[in-house]
């Protein structure tokens, strides 16, 4: 279930929203314009924003004139969100459904809701962007799929003339566990590692070097991360950030299998959670994955967070992994409330 974006098309409202902050930068770009579908093979020049499968992908036309009877856009459609119970059975099944399905690594996610007033999304960006000056920070808002904010630790690609960067960012503990790394946690890791590899080299970048894994601070979690960089040999960049994407990171491995997996026993639609997201331009992308986000209604949020599985998971210790991952955005919230 990944493609519904039903949202309200009120006449009076007729731009879209765009606010976005770069990690370490201190100001953000503000920008009123309209979101419109990336044409399939399309490569887009400026903002992009994907869906988990990169079956919807849009990107962002700025208007000259600001109109002044801008109002968020909301999804019409609320979504599903399940009990810890409910959670606990859906994610057994999905851990059974790995031999029969061939699955190494699957993740798998769900949805908190929380109150929320959407019109303080501006407040709430604010707050994000000077919590999380290493994140990369935005709020959409468009007709086309609703509102949404997040705060990403995570970086698709980087890319400055011929270097390309990229990072495996797998394996979560709380802010204050202080255990060490489990094998299962480490094999977690590996996968996207290896996934990374394996890209970078079909793409034909060359001089690959990695810088891993160390363990990074993402507000209330800590990841072990492993950092890449490659030369590119061609203007190929838009190419490696579609292979990339979704890495074992969001999805699982192998790709194909984990999507089954993910699609026979989520009970949402991810829509832009998992996709990517940033600014894209052959020579000069900052491309991030949509994490530590949520779609905001008028008087609601609804938060997006998943975690890696592998046979030895434990899906109520997964449970507690989400739990820590939706407090990124519940901490700021809380602030506002
Ligand atoms: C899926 C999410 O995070 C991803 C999964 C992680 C994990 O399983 O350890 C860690 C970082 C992210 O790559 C999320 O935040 O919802």
């Amino acid at each position: 279930m990944y493609r519904t974006f039903n949202c309200n098309d009120s006449s009076q409202i007729v731009k879209d929203l765009l606010i976005y902050r770069l990690p370490k930068e201190t100001a953000p770009v503000i920008k009123h314009g309209t979101f419109s579908i990336l044409k399939e093979g399309e490569k887009p020049s400026g903002f992009v924003v994907s869906d988990f499968l990169h079956e919807r992908a849009f990107h962002f036309r700025e208007s000259a004139e600001f109109d002044p009877g801008f109002d968020f856009h909301y999804g019409r459609e609320i979504p599903t969100v399940i009990s810890r119970r409910d959670y606990q059975i859906e994610a057994q099944a999905f851990l059974n459904s790995f031999p029969l399905l061939g699955v190494e690594k699957g993740v798998f996610s769900r949805i908190k809701q929380t109150p929320f007033r959407g019109d303080r999304a501006f407040d709430l960006f604010h707050l994000l962007e000077n919590t999380y000056p290493h994140a990369f920070c935005y709020l959409i808002s468009s007709a086309e799929f609703g509102t949404w904010i997040g705060a990403t630790p995570e970086l698709l690609m980087n890319q400055e003339g011929m270097v390309c960067k990229t990072v495996a960012l797998a394996g979560t503990h709380g802010e204050n566990e202080e255990h060490e790394w489990t094998p299962k946690e480490l094999e977690e890791h590996a996968f996207v590692v290896d996934a990374i590899k394996e890209t970078l080299d079909r793409n034909e970048c060359v001089e690959i070097e990695s810088d891993g894994p160390y363990v990074v601070q993402a507000g209330p979690v800590q990841h072990l991360k492993t950092d890449f960089k490659a030369l590119l040999t061609k203007p190929n960049a838009w190419s490696i950030a579609l292979d990339l994407h979704p890495t074992p990171a969001v999805c699982g491995t192998p790709r194909r299998n984990a999507i089954e997996a993910i699609a026979s026993r989520e009970m949402h639609d991810r829509e832009l959670y998992t996709g990517f997201i940033g600014l894209f331009e052959e020579g000069n992308t900052n491309l991030f994955v949509n994490l530590r986000c949520a779609q905001l209604f008028r008087d609601k949020a609804f938060l997006y967070v998943g975690g890696g599985f592998t046979i030895d998971s434990i899906p109520d210790l997964e449970w507690e992994e989400t739990e820590h991952k939706a407090e990124t955005l519940m901490r700021v919230m809380k602030k506002i409330l």
